[in-house]
């Protein structure tokens, strides 16, 4: 919904400052129908979620119509230590386990109890892996503000009977509030560093809201641009996975640069082919964004997906996926296998396999059912779509 800027004096704080007015008389009883500053939540804390806060921290303590503090609701766990996860990032201002050495800022605050940590918040920030998302919505449905705003980090889709969901849609139809993405070349540790890098928010029709998130989000080394396709801008950040996945097994097989060139062209022009037929309004222009060809290339290279392909290739497949995962990550999670499986089952039940050599393929291996030696040979099959066949070459 549209907001609309006025100034007004806050009678909390007696100062003047920036109001954001949403439809007052429907936001949940709170106390600031008058004027308020604008209240961010973020929900999750791994090593994109705390680089999010950190981020996000650094902009509402300089922004005027932001409060100061953050909210970062934490799956709680209890270190090797004994201390609460939330407790220690509370003390050293540190995710010492999901991002350990970097400051997120005094103004982020831990909390353990999403209900808490939601109810106040006007626009929050959804960045957990994508498989615990449904669940986290489902405890939140009634818990949040009728007048937030959300905005989703996560890189991954669900499967329901109907058909493919993306992610901001199902935060938005369970919680019955919009939902904006954030997508892009962003490995959490290296803008942790304050590494130049650039970003996508991908939105729909609402233009002033997008550059609300784009204001929270920019950082001089943190460059966001609006685009209004939020499918396309989604689809990318989601469907890269599965070409890292790919692009590890060549790593892994040690088939050189140029094999895995071809793969990232490969799998490239599936994005676009699958995108493009989930929703025709997806447009071409996105996969030149910083959510798009950018991000393939960035996880291909330096990417978690990456990483664990290359040691799965490597082990011939005899290590799955999960055990894997579970050494080399530690709590951290993939999100390109199941993506795979999820884009997997979308194919088959379309009856669009032929098509998508790579993607079906990337599941195979990932199963068990074909050896990683597979990824060339059955990827670079031509594509019975016209779509393809068109642009190929
Ligand atoms: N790490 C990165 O470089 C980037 C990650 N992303 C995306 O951000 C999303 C979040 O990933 P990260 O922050 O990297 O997380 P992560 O993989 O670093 O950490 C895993 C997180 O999952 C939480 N968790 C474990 N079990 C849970 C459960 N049952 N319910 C809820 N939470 C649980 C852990 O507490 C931890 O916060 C993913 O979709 C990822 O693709 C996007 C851009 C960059
Ligand atoms: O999305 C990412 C970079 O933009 C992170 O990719 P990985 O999950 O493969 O590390």
């Amino acid at each position: 919904m549209p907001l609309a800027f006025e100034q007004v004096m806050s009678p909390l704080e007696g100062e003047t400052e920036i109001a954001h007015h949403t439809n007052a008389g429907n936001n949940g009883g709170n106390d600031d129908q008058i004027g308020y500053k604008s209240r961010v939540t973020v929900v999750g804390s791994g090593s994109w979620g705390s680089v999010a806060a950190k981020l996000v921290a650094s902009n509402t303590l300089k922004i005027s119509s932001f409060h100061d503090d953050v909210k970062m609701w934490v799956f709680e766990e209890t270190l090797q230590s004994g201390e609460k996860l939330t407790d220690a990032i509370n003390r050293t201002n540190e995710n010492v386990k999901y991002l350990p050495g970097i400051k997120l800022g005094k103004n982020v605050i831990a909390d353990p109890d999403i209900d808490n940590a939601v109810k106040d918040a006007n626009m929050l920030v959804f960045v957990t892996p994508h498989q615990f998302i449904d669940d986290i919505c489902k405890s939140l449905v009634g818990k949040v503000r009728s007048d937030a705003e959300a905005i989703s980090l996560i890189k991954g889709m669900e499967v329901k009977i109907e058909g493919p969901c993306l992610l901001s849609s199902c935060i938005s139809e369970q919680l019955g509030i919009n939902c904006s993405v954030l997508m892009g070349a962003n490995l959490a540790n290296e803008i942790a560093e304050e590494k130049f890098s650039e970003a996508t928010v991908g939105y729909r029709d609402n233009r002033e809201m997008a550059e609300q998130w784009v204001q929270l989000f920019s950082t001089p080394y943190f460059m966001v641009t609006p685009v209004q396709d939020v499918e396309g801008v989604e689809l990318c950040g989601t469907l890269k996975n599965v070409v890292a996945i790919a692009a590890g097994f060549v790593d892994g097989l040690d088939m050189g640069n140029n094999t895995k060139a071809a793969i990232i062209r490969l799998g490239l022009r599936e994005m676009r082919d699958f995108s493009k037929l989930l929703f025709s309004s997806v447009e071409d222009s996105t996969f030149y964004e910083s959510c798009g060809v950018a991000d393939v290339i960035t996880t291909c290279f330096g990417g978690r997906n990456r990483k664990v392909a290359e040691a799965f290739a490597k082990n011939g497949g005899k290590r799955s996926f999960d055990e894997l995962e579970a050494e080399m990550l530690q709590g951290q999670k993939l999100q390109g296998v199941s993506t795979a499986r999820e884009v997997y089952e979308v194919l088959r039940h379309r009856g669009w396999l032929e098509s998508f050599p790579l993607f079906a393929t990337v599941h195979e291996i990932c199963i068990g059912h074909l050896p990683p030696s597979a990824i060339v040979k059955y990827s670079k099959r031509k594509s019975t779509l016209p779509l393809s066949e068109d642009s190929a070459h």
